[in-house]
């Protein structure tokens, strides 16, 4: 298949044994690559090794995180467009190449060439070579069947198209790398990566030139008046620059638009990734209200932070341009001398305001907190505390926060209204040593005009202010959730991922050692704590109440990383392991109240760690695993079965139905390991015989937490 430049697209594609110099060419070429890379682990270019490995390694090399994608038929073309930059692969007579994609349109995509040149190919012609395989026993079928029906000759392949999108349609093809950069970068970088940076230089360009034609304008309507010359042609000229400043208002408009909508993306980004590497003991720690809390505070830092940001940043070219007018005008020095002493009150202004702000968002957290507390602790308070009690210190709580709301409320009043307004007053006051002095009109009428155009820009400024001043402490309150690690996580070793199961009492896990405190704790739950598990090992884990069983577990899943000791699972360690494979070998059950059934259907509760959407034998399996553990019942009187949604919103499972949901959900993700706390502890005698012979027959390795 030969392209516009005359190259078949198999010389413009990079071969597999180039792939990781194709991931580093094209990273660069984006504008992705970071000027720290870590160094090549032993074998972690290993061409042997499998393709996914072997890009995951090389992105995180050079510090980008890869996304692999898979997308139905009828997709393809859209995610070409979008995919950039990205490896796409394609198989040229069995042989692998990669496509190293640099930017996509609908009709044409642009290329990297192992000669390192750009080069576009149409985009239809990739597409073909990804679908060809699939296509071609269709296209047999469908022409005998356009041939049969006697469709024109002419219609034949409009018709085929639509047939073929009908019948591939649930086909999916795997075929793609998208990279990106780890949302833990510091923001800024990625803002400059994204060349957010030259936009907002542009719009403080553009809002400057409109305040400077604005300023023109009345210069000349001040010069034609003051001098006795208001003819027709001054005027017209006073409109014209009028209406030159249209195109710098919509310029600065639309330019923060866009800077909005990018910056909030990456903020966006930046907050789901870091919640979703929360450690789960610091969610745990902050209780549900807190976590309801942040989730606003995460709404306010885009919203404010942007929109206040804007205004002050538009306050600031208005005041900067203003120091000329006001230094060449009537006041001179002094009077740029009493705008200094100005600004230097209105930031101390500003920092009472801020902590004042603070203080009380911190009475408004921890009542929010309380009060979501005790609404999800109703029914216990309502079963069990006397009424008498139910309201006991909510005066003293809602009487502090109210102290607090008052006293930030007369600050901020204070700061919008009279702040302004004070400006007026000393600027006004900063003219009268010029005014005893005699200057003429013309000068002091443009220092006035410059006394109002500050007003206008600190009224302009203080609006931003109340904005910010939101975002600013709630980021103080979200910054150890953006506080993602940015340090490289270290590159995974070669242990290909799809690695058989280790045979019978083959050493699987080694625990030697292991400290773990809680941070808020001052002795540690587990300390020396060792444990010896080979493969088809089934252990009992007994102990009493509080001996540090769960957390043992979740040292071994990975939940928690241990202060000090050796735990090694195949004789890796976690770091070189990596966590993705290590979550692929360990899977667990937690104890009951730490596990949760998402507002999804019961097919996706159970197959949620394996892969969703679910191929065909993990759902067969599911209602195989389902049905050893005494849940065909309950699927039967589920209207939609297995697709039936369950959790919070949904059709609610008893106690021992959600027991027997954990443990099909922890045998169902096919790990080597599996680890169940306490799962068993809400089962009647016949069930629990029945999860019991379940769980042995699928665990292939099997950790049991119950108490003695
Ligand atoms: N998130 C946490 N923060 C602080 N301390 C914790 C936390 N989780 C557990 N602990 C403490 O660590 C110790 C061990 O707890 P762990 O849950 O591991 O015990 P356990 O043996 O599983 O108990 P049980 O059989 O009652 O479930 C306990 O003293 C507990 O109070």
């Amino acid at each position: 298949m030969a392209t516009e430049s005359g190259d078949t697209l198999q010389q413009l594609c990079w071969p597999e044994d180039q792939l990781e110099a194709a991931l580093e060419a094209l990273a660069h070429r984006a504008g992705l690559d970071s000027a720290e890379t870590a160094p090549e682990e032993p074998g972690g270019s290993d061409p042997a090794a499998d393709i996914d490995g072997r890009i995951q390694r090389g992105a995180q090399r050079i510090g980008l995180e890869v996304e692999a994608v898979s997308v139905g038929y009828t997709e393809l073309v859209q995610l070409l467009t979008s995919a950039a930059p990205a490896l796409v692969r394609l198989r040229f007579a069995g042989e692998d190449r990669f496509l190293a994609l640099c930017s996509g349109g609908r009709r044409r995509l642009r290329l990297l060439t192992p000669q390192l040149e750009t080069r576009r190919v149409c985009t239809h012609d990739v597409v073909a070579q990804l679908t060809g395989d699939l296509e071609k026993p269709q296209r047999q079928r469908i022409q005998q069947l356009l041939e049969n029906a006697g469709i024109a000759e002419g219609r034949r392949a409009g018709a085929a198209r639509a047939l073929l999108d009908e019948s591939l349609a649930h086909e999916s093809i795997g075929a793609c790398w998208l990279l990106r950069q780890p949302p833990g970068l510091p923001l800024w970088r990625q803002m400059r990566q994204k060349g957010v940076h030259w936009k907002l230089a542009g719009l403080i360009a553009s809002h400057a030139c409109q305040y400077l034609l604005f300023l023109l304008g009345w210069w000349l309507i001040g010069v034609a008046v003051l001098g006795g010359r208001a003819d027709p042609g001054w005027f017209a000229a006073w409109v014209l620059l009028l209406f030159t400043q249209i195109p710098f208002a919509l310029l600065t408009t639309r330019l923060q638009g866009i800077v909005s909508v990018e910056t909030g993306t990456l903020i966006k980004k930046r907050l789901l990734t870091a919640a979703l590497r929360m450690a789960p003991g610091k969610i745990r720690h902050m209780g549900s209200g807190q976590m309801l809390s942040r989730v606003f505070d995460a709404e306010n830092i885009e919203s404010d932070a942007l929109h206040g940001g804007f205004l002050i940043l538009l306050a600031v070219v208005e005041l900067g341009l203003m120091v000329p007018v006001l230094a060449l005008a009537a006041g001179g020095a002094f009077h740029l001398a009493t705008l200094a002493v100005f600004l230097l009150f209105a930031v101390v202004l500003c920092r009472r305001q801020f902590l004042l702000r603070s203080r009380w968002t911190d009475r408004r957290l921890s009542l929010t907190h309380g009060l979501i507390e005790k609404m999800v602790g109703h029914r216990t308070r309502l079963a069990q505390q006397p009424p008498a009690d139910w309201h006991r210190g909510e005066d003293r709580e809602l009487g502090g926060y109210l102290q607090s709301a008052i006293a930030s409320d007369d600050a901020m009043t204070r700061l919008v209204a009279l702040l302004p307004r004070s400006w007026l007053v000393l600027g006004i006051a900063g003219l009268i040593p010029a005014f005893v002095g005699g200057a003429q009109g013309g000068a002091l009428a443009a220092s006035l005009g410059g006394i109002l155009l500050g007003y206008r820009a600190v009224l302009k400024g203080m609006h931003g202010f109340t904005n910010a001043l939101n975002a600013a402490i709630a980021w103080r309150n979200m910054r150890e959730l953006f506080a993602l690690e940015t340090a490289r996580v270290k590159t995974p070793s070669s242990i290909p991922p799809g690695r058989p199961a280790a045979e019978r009492g083959q050493p699987l896990l080694y625990a030697r050692g292991l400290r773990f405190k809680y941070p808020n704790k001052e002795r540690p739950a587990l300390r020396d704590c060792g444990l010896n598990v080979a493969t088809g090992d089934r252990i009992l884990l007994q102990g009493t109440s509080g001996s540090g069983k769960s957390t043992l577990a979740n040292l071994i899943t990975g939940l928690h990383t241990p202060d000090d000791g050796l735990l090694l699972l195949h004789g890796y360690d976690r770091s070189s392991l990596g966590a993705h494979q290590w979550r692929r070998l360990v899977a667990s059950a937690p104890q009951f109240h730490e596990n949760h059934v998402l507002g999804e259907s019961f097919l996706f509760n159970l197959l949620m760690g394996d892969c969703w959407p679910p191929r065909n034998e993990s759902v067969q399996r599911a209602y195989a695993i389902c049905r050893e553990l005494g849940l065909e019942p309950l699927l039967q009187k589920m209207p939609a079965g297995m697709l039936q949604t369950v959790g919070e919103m949904g059709w609610q499972l008893s106690h021992g139905e959600r027991s027997r949901l954990y443990i099909a959900r922890a045998l169902l993700q096919n790990a080597e390991l599996v680890v169940l706390d306490e799962s068993f502890a809400a089962l009647d005698p016949e069930n629990l015989r029945l999860a019991v012979d379940c769980v042995k027959k699928h665990a292939r390795t099997l950790l049991v937490i119950a108490h003695p």
